[in-house]
């Protein structure tokens, strides 16, 4: 797919969740750097860093992105031609979907592990890398119950109870604003993450936090399962990572809209679940707590803080 095609399909949410945007902005500049004809070492550079501008600018919130376009493009700088260049990037391209399939394989053996013979899981949103978890185990014979919410305006969840029902699990689909209701039914919530901030706090799907201050007060389980591109590196320089927030019209339609003129129509996308909600974050390094997120982002994905600025990731 031609990469401003891509782009466009990000923006617009036809490629969603954070693992595959991030794999989808990983292919389309390899395929972008091969399309290029440019045999000049300066020009091809310029383009390339342009189209990783393009890509970083569909999406706001999920760290995954502007993580997977810093990796595909990090060693440019070390390219002695366009070809050279262009190598880089394929390699780089490559290596990184390649991981992020293996850190799911991974997640999911590891969340596997987190889920009892008998649990009742509650899941939000259509995460790979939660479902991974729950179709492990579901695979190593566990007898389990999923309830899936809803996930107003974009209804994910019906994503969500496809992949359930394809692998025969039994699942409860349920509006969002009935988690509580049947949070005591609950053993695990187990949701996927758009961003690990280094306070350990995650930003995932709008309404995770409520579920988390809900499960938090039922005395349930609640983890996270997230692959350690998702930790955000800005975060341990002081940044703060946006939320995006999407037109009024994926919630109430122009038409019912215009007849209220008093009336604006909010649509935050991800909301942030504070450290202290959460039990542990699933991912291919391990089970880990929230507090060990600023060691994930300097130490395991060894990112040097001086990089860190304006645009930089
Ligand atoms: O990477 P995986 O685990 O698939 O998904 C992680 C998260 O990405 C999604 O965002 P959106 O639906 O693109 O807004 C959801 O918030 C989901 O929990």
């Amino acid at each position: 797919m031609p990469l401003i095609r891509t782009a466009d399909a990000i923006r617009t949410m036809q490629i969603r969740g954070a693992g595959r945007i991030a794999r989808a902005a990983a292919a389309a500049l390899r395929d972008h750097a091969a399309s290029i004809e440019s045999s000049d070492r300066v020009s091809f550079i310029k383009e390339m860093t342009q189209a990783g501008d393009i890509l970083r600018s569909t999406r706001p919130t999920a760290v995954s992105l502007p993580n997977a376009i810093h990796i595909v493009l990090r060693d440019l700088k070390n390219a002695t031609s366009a070809d050279d260049a262009r190598g880089i990037i394929t390699k780089n391209a490559d290596a990184f979907i390649r991981a992020s399939e293996e850190a799911i394989q991974t997640i999911a053996g590891i969340g596997a592990r987190q889920i009892g013979d008998g649990d009742t899981i509650l899941t939000h949103c259509n995460s790979e890398a939660a479902l991974a978890c729950i179709i492990e185990a579901k695979r190593q014979g566990k007898e389990i119950v999923v309830f899936a919410t809803e996930v107003r305006p974009w209804n994910q969840g019906l994503l969500t109870i496809e992949v359930l029902n394809r692998h025969e699990i039994e699942t409860h689909y349920i509006v969002d604003s009935a988690v509580r209701a049947f949070i005591n039914d609950i053993d695990i919530v187990i949701a996927g993450a758009d961003a690990v901030c280094s306070d350990g706090s995650v930003i995932n799907k709008i309404g995770t936090s409520q579920i988390a201050l809900s499960a938090h007060e039922a005395r349930t389980k609640m983890v996270f399962a997230a692959e350690t591109y998702k930790f955000a590196p800005r975060t341990l320089a002081g940044y703060t990572i946006p939320i995006e927030e999407r037109p009024g019209f994926e919630v109430l339609s122009d038409e019912i809209a215009r007849k209220y003129p008093f009336v604006r129509v909010r649509n935050p996308v991800f909301d942030i679940t504070p450290a202290a909600y959460i039990d542990g974050i699933i991912t291919e390094t391990g089970l880990i707590p929230p507090s060990y997120a600023p060691s994930v982002i300097s130490d395991h994905l060894g990112w040097d803080l001086s990089l860190i600025g304006d645009g930089a990731f």
